[in-house]
Parts: C-alpha cells; sequence; structure tokens
C-alpha cells in the first residue's frame, strides 16, 4: 500500500490535526508517514499510527521526497504557511517540485484537503 504524507509548518499545525480528526475514518485506512513535529501532534491527538521521519527543517521534507522518488507516496496533505517564510524554504519548494515531476497530488490548504479526499474515496 502507498503511503500518505502529512506535513504542515507551525502556524498550520493545528488545521491539520482538526483536519485529521475529522476525516480519522479515512486516514485510519491509510499507511501514514509526517515530518517529526507534525507526526507527533497528530498521534498525541488522534492515536494513528504515523511513522515520523526527522522534523521539516533539519531534512524530513527531504525524506519525504525521497519516498516521492522512490514511487512509494499516493497523496500528500501539505499544510503551507503562506505569510511566513521558513528557514527550509529550498527544501520545501523541492517537495512541491518532485509532487508535479512525479504527479503526486499535493493539498496545500483544507480547501483543496477535502476534495483531494473525496477523490480518494471514490
Ligand atoms: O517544516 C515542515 C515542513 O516544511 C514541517 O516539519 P515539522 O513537522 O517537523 O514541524
Amino acid at each position: 500500500m502507498k503511503k500518505i504524507a502529512l506535513v504542515a509548518h507551525d502556524r498550520k499545525k493545528d488545521e491539520l490535526v482538526d483536519f485529521v480528526k475529522e476525516h480519522r475514518e479515512f486516514f485510519s485506512k491509510h499507511s501514514l508517514v509526517s515530518t517529526g513535529t507534525t507526526g507527533g501532534r497528530i498521534i498525541q491527538a488522534t492515536d494513528l499510527e504515523v511513522m515520523r521521519f526527522q522534523s521539516g527543517p533539519i531534512g524530513g521534507d527531504q525524506q519525504v521526497g525521497a519516498l516521492i522518488a522512490t514511487d512509494e507516496i499516493e497523496a500528500i496533505f501539505f499544510f503551507r504557511d503562506p505569510l511566513t517564510s521558513q528557514p527550509h524554504e529550498p527544501d520545501v519548494q523541492a517537495l512541491i517540485r518532485l509532487c508535479d515531476v512525479h504527479k503526486i497530488p499535493v493539498a496545500t490548504n483544507t480547501a483543496t484537503a477535502n476534495l483531494l479526499i473525496k477523490g480518494m474515496k471514490k
């Protein structure tokens, strides 16, 4: 089974946690991976099983990217903070770029995330 990746910048973590809680049943049927801090928050809030990588700024985004490159990711929910500059912005861009290279659906906000879940349920 391919994996779903869950990633959120600090000011978007509450939104992603709420989103995962709202769609707990859907996410419970998938294999989940996450960057370090985001994954910790989701585990704490939901009891879902999540494989955690390093925190984003120290390589976690690149670890998710590596799974895209090896065709192990089905979709990414990456709630980005568009109003705060990130020290690892090149890693963020690289992750989004790899989604486009490999045609992996990536939802960067709740509106798209809801549509993506609808599409994946079919
Ligand atoms: O920085 C991130 C995505 O770019 C997320 O990393 P954390 O989940 O470790 O905060």
